[in-house]
């Protein structure tokens, strides 16, 4: 009979042989045509070929018609139907069709840019394969997560992410199973614990796939890959990255609907008015579209969400992997970064530099000692995984002729504590003879107060009197004071198997100290400097000892004014942290427990700071979490601080950190550059229509609406688009950051746009409408209809409207190439995008004036040759302004900052 687990299982479809996990393991092995040692890598190889890669697709294939209507309805767009539809119920058809012309290929290149943003997201997920441990051919191999398959035995550990659903062999587990569940409190799992669960995600011997392991260890059977684990069969991602909206995006696309609404009051304003002044209602509503169109941020969004998703892709190649778009952002507005020490600011290559004995003296190791060192581990030199300094400690025990194999440690070992960041020390249990022997390793504060007897000089034993305590607490501040990690071994014998933690942990014999060198990363002290320069201050949070942290992070640059001690850090009022924390000292805080960064981060953040803070264990999720920016490690971090964390470091490095606030500013800067540029035509398109509505027509319409259309969309797009990718202004990074309430639409941008170049752009190109016509003989009032002699005349003249903006544009984008600098410091050529762009704008604009068909369309006429002369200074004039005015508040600037 089929009981109702069975059922659960059966007739779902499990790739060829169908399971149930759930029954006894030699019935399992038998199903799965495995063995507890794992399978060949033969076999995997053609199991692979049959089960197929263990992955779930990347994401739903994005509905494109879908996608392109949310950009054809996107409130912006629905601005510009209702331009077109007024345009339509005038009369005016050619400008309806126009309209929508426009809206169509301006939600094409909207629906293209999303979907480049989105590309560069999801490709972020192949920069950082997760790796799996396995028994392949009786060892432990490390694998690709992709390549497991059913009947590989597993050997997760923790901080791992599980990679398939798998049936638990031995050992015991904490498991996270949110993502799969929703129940955030984690789950234990025992391979030999009766199974009574009814649904197969309960029991007691199963692990699935997007779970995380938040401690112990265990040998697990896989019984079900990719889509055919409980994560595919309810088609959830995973770890997806997500476009969500950063708050740069929420700002600008604030400010476009601020915008937007002004502009439609104008117009509506302005409607009754062109009538009062004497236009016609057909007049009238022309102007207001005019008005309406001239005013909408029609790319701007898009532009911002591509230039975003530029800037992840840059960093992913500086080794920065950014798992949402805000973050890029974030990163550009940090002013305190959070750092580990061992692999972040140093290289994690540790070595030991010198020993002592059980009395302080320099000695070399004793047997015992370099078997004590070998037993008390779990790192495995064979795969050579594990914690760097256990390898390192490992390596040692070896050269001293002394090594002991991990299988013979592992067949040996009756009980293991695990390192506990919290304990500082870690201790295992030997079944050696008819006894047991614990060893324990750790942090020297932690190991010394339960020594009773030392190991000195010859090898004898002896009790530990209060001033030998005290001279190894001297010996040991020495030693880290010169950088070094210092750990002390100690050995306890036991008759039977100690009954717990505490007491295989007390009254113990110290061997003596080790001190590891593991030197700074080669390139952080010119990232400290860097950020020092940039207004960052840098802290350190250790678990490490006072003096070791001090001396490295003194080594990089980092201040290390003051050092606060976990427990110190634990007696602090918040107050009392909140001021130490803006004081404007770099501190280094040490003996810290993970829970310590989470309250870091909460202060930092509480007094207004944008906080990156660094880690790589389960237990600094939470800070990841909560921390403005989480940046993971991801060499040598867990898949859980991976997932809590918003930013990945594929090479552990500080550097990278550095680099990716550079990246950050450098993309909000260029995002402000382009808002600069399209905010500036506003004014040279809407004053031609005020004067023709302010002078009720007596000046006939200096631009028409097909021709701003012509701008904003047609000749402005890739110029704006090469100023999202502007190179980095010289000085970035010595600028203070961005307060959190910066917006990126400032005061002294929209003078720029709107009262410099936007005004001088309009009184330029009012003048050569002007001239075009007054050389034509026309006065104020004149006759400039389709068969009016001047009719042609006033042609030339929009035409000279209209070339003229595209001529103030590219003076106006290059003035917004640069905020702090001038163009000279960048170089004129430098962005050759740009150079490309305004090109492409020229021939845009030619083919406009030149082109019998397209002349038909947009109502142009080649106009007289002198105009070019008038026209040619326009994008040195204008950009010469806006140069002049940065000048000038420069030196104004600097005037006010000496004392
Ligand atoms: N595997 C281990 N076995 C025994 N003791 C250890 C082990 N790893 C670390 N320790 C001790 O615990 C202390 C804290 O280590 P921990 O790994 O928690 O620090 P951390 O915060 O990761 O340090 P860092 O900032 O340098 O990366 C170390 O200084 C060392 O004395």
């Amino acid at each position: 009979m089929t009981t109702p687990r069975h059922a659960a299982c059966a007739g779902r479809e499990r790739g060829p042989v169908p399971i149930d996990p759930r029954e006894p393991t030699a019935r399992v092995f038998r199903d799965l045509r495995t063995t507890a040692g794992g399978l060949t890598s033969r076999e995997a190889r053609r199991r692979l070929e049959v089960h197929g890669p263990n992955d779930l697709p990347h994401h739903a294939v994005r509905e494109w018609p879908v996608a392109w209507l949310r950009q054809l309805t996107h409130p912006l767009a629905l601005l510009l139907w209702i331009a077109g539809v007024l345009a339509w119920i005038v009369g005016t058809r050619e400008l309806a069709l126009a309209i929508v012309a426009v809206i169509l290929l301006n939600s094409a290149l909207a629906f293209w840019q999303e979907e480049q943003a989105e590309q560069a997201v999801e490709a972020l997920g192949d920069y950082l394969p997760q790796h799996s441990q396995v028994r392949r051919d009786g060892r432990p191999t490390r694998v690709l997560a992709t390549e497991l398959v059913p009947g590989d035995v597993l050997l997760l550990g923790e901080g791992d992410r599980v990679p398939a659903d798998a049936r638990l062999l031995s050992g015991a587990l904490e498991i996270d199973a949110s993502a799969l569940t929703g129940e955030s409190s984690p789950v234990e799992r025992t391979a030999d614990l009766p199974d009574t669960a009814r649904r197969p995600v309960d029991s007691p011997v199963l692990v699935f796939s997007g779970t995380v392991c938040t401690g112990g260890s265990a040998e697990a059977v896989v019984h079900a890959t990719g889509r055919h684990t409980e994560l595919g069969r309810i088609a959830m991602l995973s770890a997806r990255v997500r476009l969500a909206e950063s708050p740069l995006e929420r700002q600008v696309r604030r400010v476009a609907w601020l915008i937007a609404a002004v502009a439609t009051s104008v117009a509506a304003a302005f409607l009754p008015l062109g009538v009062l002044a004497g236009l016609t209602w057909t007049q009238a509503f022309v102007f207001a579209i005019g008005l309406l169109v001239a005013n909408v941020p029609e790319g701007l969004l898009p532009t911002i969400t591509l230039s975003l998703a530029g800037g992840v892709r840059s960093m992913a190649r500086r080794g920065a992997l950014v798992k949402r778009l805000s973050a890029v952002e974030t990163l550009g507005s940090t002013t305190v970064i959070c750092t580990d020490k061992t692999g972040t600011l140093t290289r994690n290559v540790m070595r030991v530099l010198e020993t002592r004995d059980g009395v302080g003296a320099p000695a070399s190791p004793r047997p015992e000692f370099a078997l004590a060192v070998a037993r008390c581990t779990t790192a495995d030199e064979r795969t050579n995984s594990g914690d760097p300094m256990e390898l390192a400690l490992l390596a040692f025990s070896h050269s001293t002729g002394e090594g002991l194999s991990s299988e013979r440690r592992d067949a040996e070992r009756a009980r293991l504590f695990r390192f506990d960041p919290h304990l500082k020390r870690m201790t295992t249990v030997d079944h050696l003879a008819s006894r047991y022997v614990a060893h324990v390793k750790g942090a020297p504060e932690e190991v010394l107060p339960r020594c009773t007897s030392a190991r000195g000089a010859g090898g004898v034993v002896r009790q530990l009197t209060g001033q030998e305590r005290s001279r190894l607490l001297d010996v040991v501040n020495e030693m880290a004071g010169r950088g070094l990690r210092v750990i002390a071994v100690a050995r306890r014998d036991f008759p039977e198997l100690p009954a717990d933690r505490e007491r295989a942990e007390s009254d113990l014999c110290l061997f003596g100290l080790i001190g590891l060198i593991d030197p700074p990363r080669a390139e952080v002290a010119a990232a400290v400097s860097a950020c020092h320069a940039a207004g960052i201050r840098v802290h350190v949070v250790t678990g490490d000892n006072g003096r070791t942290a001090t001396a490295i992070a003194r080594q990089v640059g980092i201040g290390g004014d003051q050092v606060v001690d976990g427990s110190e850090l634990d007696a602090m009022a918040e107050t009392d942290l909140d001021e130490l924390l803006m004081s404007g000292q770099e501190i280094v805080f040490c003996r810290a427990a993970p829970e310590s960064k989470l309250r870091i981060a909460d202060a930092l953040h509480h007094c207004g700071q944008v906080v990156a803070m660094t880690g790589d264990g389960v237990n600094d999720a939470p800070a990841l979490r909560r921390a403005d920016l989480g940046v993971a490690m991801g060499a040598s971090g867990t898949d859980v601080a991976r997932e809590a964390a918003t930013v990945v470091l594929t090479d552990d490095n500080f550097a990278t950190i550095v680099s990716g606030i550079e990246e950050g500013r450098r993309v909000y800067d260029s995002v402000r550059k382009f808002v600069l540029y399209i905010f500036a035509h506003a004014v040279p398109e809407v004053l031609p229509f005020l004067h023709f509505a302010l002078s009720g027509g007596a000046i006939p319409l200096p631009l028409t609406v097909l021709q701003i259309l012509a701008i904003d969309l047609g000749t402005e797009t890739l110029p704006a688009l090469a100023l999202g990718r502007e190179r980095a202004e010289p000085g970035l990074m010595d600028r203070p950051p961005r307060t959190r309430s910066d917006s990126v639409v400032t005061r002294r941008l929209l003078l720029r746009a709107w009262g410099i170049m936007g005004v001088l752009s309009g009184i330029l190109v009012l003048i050569g409408f002007f001239a075009v016509l007054l050389a034509a003989g026309w006065r104020p009032g004149a006759d400039v209809s389709e068969n009016a002699v001047l009719h042609h005349a006033y042609l030339q003249a929009t035409t000279v409207t209209f070339l003229g903006i595209v001529f103030c544009q590219i003076g106006t984008a290059f003035a917004s190439r640069t905020q702090y600098v001038g163009l000279r410091d960048i170089g004129l050529t430098s962005n050759k995008l740009l150079l490309a762009g305004c090109a492409f704008e020229l021939l845009f604009a030619a083919a406009i004036v030149y082109l019998p068909p397209l002349r038909g369309v947009f109502n142009t006429a080649p106009p007289p040759g002198w105009t070019y002369a008038l026209m040619l200074p326009f994008p040195v004039l204008v950009w010469g302004a806006d140069e002049l005015y940065r000048r000038l508040s420069r030196a104004r600037t600097s005037r006010s900052r000496r004392p």
